[in-house]
């Protein structure tokens, strides 16, 4: 097997030096043969051995990788730190600090940093307003009524001076919420995790009980309360549309989407918060203040208002005051983008008896593949995209889906909303991968990343625990549990049996949808 990692020397220019990798991923022999084997190697990969594996670095120069998929650098690296050691699903040990240095290898892979064409004007969803003279100050983007408690802040039209929410806003595009190497990332996350909490109301709209928080710096983040203990599997006589949602999950679907290599879920971070302090205090929604009590063992507790678990009985109480939640960054406010919302055409019936058409029309993808939008672009392999990201997670309850209208239909799907998924471990749900066994069709891109993320030097549950160490509420708990890890594994193994059982039936060009061949034309033959 020849591998497509190519490790990046500290001294080597950085990986979004675009000749070199386009040269590496399209133009070499080397290469070209390491794509076509991830791409057309049967589905049980992770049966290979991957020892001795040879990989060829920026420069050009062949290395010998460790079974580990290491570089001696990284090796070294890795020794050099303390060593924390986890239990894999099949019970034997492996450091933490392994999982780090392949979730590196993993994000300097060329699969993940390929050459894209510039982006264009018009392909941003929000542009800067050129600075605005002082007698139309009246006509700002937006004036809020009470300052009190933020930051008096004058931002000019220099990035440095945005605050990182703002950044974020400015970095998405008609492809992606936000770039794969984003050096505002950092920021974002410490200031959702860290920055003071000046107020927090109740969101409107969905069903659950959620708050939109507010920072100094007129930052939003988007709050899910804990309901649910990591190690506790949903009932398994509660039907999907009555699931809790959970605030690992939210974050745990961040990490797996930017693992997945799409970057469709707004930055979401955990983070423990004084209930007391941090909501009670600060809120002026009175609605919400009315549902504050102490229990009967002294934990401070509330409910909200919302239409399913917002009573005393299913209150969420802090421990005595401190509650884990998630944050996710808000999007921009709908009045500056505006987003359209699509009904999945794989939406379950949300009934205890009713079965829906995908689940009785045996040809039920083909009609869909005549229906617009799924009958043009990308929109069916987008859609294949998010059925793959649910079923790795197990999430039933993806009703809808949403785009940013500026965009038209050529665009990514917002992978909103996860609070459901990682509800059980012991169980997959074989009908969240219907549309990918009725339609058989995939992104090239996606499938190779996949076959990747099967392979032991950068397996899924390994790079998926160690990035979900870097989250705050790690050092509470592991945000995820060891059997969640490896049901990840496990179902990444059935997404690619299921491809593979599909390129069996059918031509390689009509399952596979080959969104790689634009690099050919981006280099000029030799
Ligand atoms: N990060 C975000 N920024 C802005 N808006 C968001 C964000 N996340 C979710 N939303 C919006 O808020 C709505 C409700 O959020 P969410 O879907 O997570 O809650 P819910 O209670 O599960 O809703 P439902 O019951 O409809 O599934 C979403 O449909 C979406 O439009
Ligand atoms: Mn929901």
């Amino acid at each position: 097997l020849v591998s497509l990692s190519i490790y990046q020397e500290p001294c080597d220019p950085p990986p979004s030096t675009r000749t070199h990798i386009l040269t590496d991923l399209a133009k070499t022999n080397y290469t070209s043969v390491g794509i076509s084997s991830l791409a057309e190697s049967p589905a049980d990969t992770t049966q290979r051995d991957s020892s001795n594996l040879d990989a060829k670095n920026a420069k050009g120069h062949v290395q010998i990788l460790t079974d580990k998929g290491l570089s001696v650098k990284e090796r070294k690296a890795s020794m050099n730190k303390p060593v924390s050691v986890v239990h894999d699903s099949t019970g034997k040990t492996e450091p933490l600090e392994s999982g780090l240095s392949k979730l590196v290898a993993l994000f300097d892979h060329p699969l993940y940093n390929m050459p894209t064409p510039p982006i264009a004007e018009e392909d941003w969803l929000l542009r800067v307003k050129p600075k605005v003279k002082a007698s139309e100050k009246s006509s700002q983007l937006w004036v809020t009524d009470s300052v009190e408690g933020y930051e008096d802040v004058r931002w000019n039209s220099s990035s440095t001076s945005h605050p990182p929410w703002l950044r974020f806003h400015l970095s998405i595009s008609r492809w992606q919420l936000y770039p794969h190497h984003e050096p505002n990332m950092k920021n974002l996350t410490e200031q959702l995790a860290t920055h003071r909490i000046v107020s927090a109301v109740q969101k409107s709209g969905g069903t659950q009980l959620k708050l939109v928080m507010s920072f100094p710096n007129y930052g939003l983040a988007m709050f899910k309360p804990m309901k649910q203990e990591r190690d506790e599997e949903t009932n398994y006589n509660l039907y999907y549309f009555s699931d809790f949602e959970r605030h690992n999950a939210e974050i745990a679907a961040f990490h797996l989407d930017r693992i997945l290599g799409y970057r469709r879920i707004p930055p979401v971070v955990g983070r423990q918060v004084d209930v007391v302090k941090e909501i009670k205090d600060v809120t002026i929604d009175r609605k919400l203040a009315r549902t504050f009590f102490t229990s009967p063992v002294g934990n401070v507790c509330f409910y909200g208002q919302c239409s399913y678990y917002c009573s005393t009985e299913h209150a969420v109480c802090g421990r005595p005051k401190a509650l884990e939640a998630s944050l996710a960054v808000m999007l921009p406010d709908l009045s500056l983008a505006t987003r359209r919302s699509w009904r999945s055409p794989w939406r379950r019936s949300y009934s205890r008896s009713k079965l829906a058409k995908w689940e009785t029309e045996p040809d039920y993808c083909s009609t869909i593949k005549k229906t617009p939008p799924y009958d043009k672009g990308t929109r069916l392999v987008d859609f294949m995209d998010l059925v793959i990201l649910d079923f790795l997670m197990s999430n039933m309850d993806r009703h809808h889906y949403e785009t940013f209208e500026k965009f038209g239909n050529d665009t990514f799907l917002l992978h909103l909303d996860n609070g459901r998924a990682f509800g059980r471990h012991s169980k997959d749900e074989p009908s969240i991968l219907a549309p990918l066994k009725q339609c058989c069709r995939i992104r090239r891109s996606t499938l190779l990343r996949l076959r990747l993320l099967s392979l032991p030097q950068y397996r899924l549950s390994d790079v998926m625990r160690a990035s979900l160490s870097h989250d705050p509420l790690h050092s509470v708990a592991p945000l995820l549990s060891e059997p969640h890890l490896a049901a990840l594994n496990r179902r990444l193994k059935t997404v690619l049996e299921t491809v593979n059982h599909c390129q069996k039936r059918q031509s390689k060009d009509e399952v596979i949808y080959d969104d790689t061949a634009y690099l050919k034309d981006m280099v000029s033959p030799a």
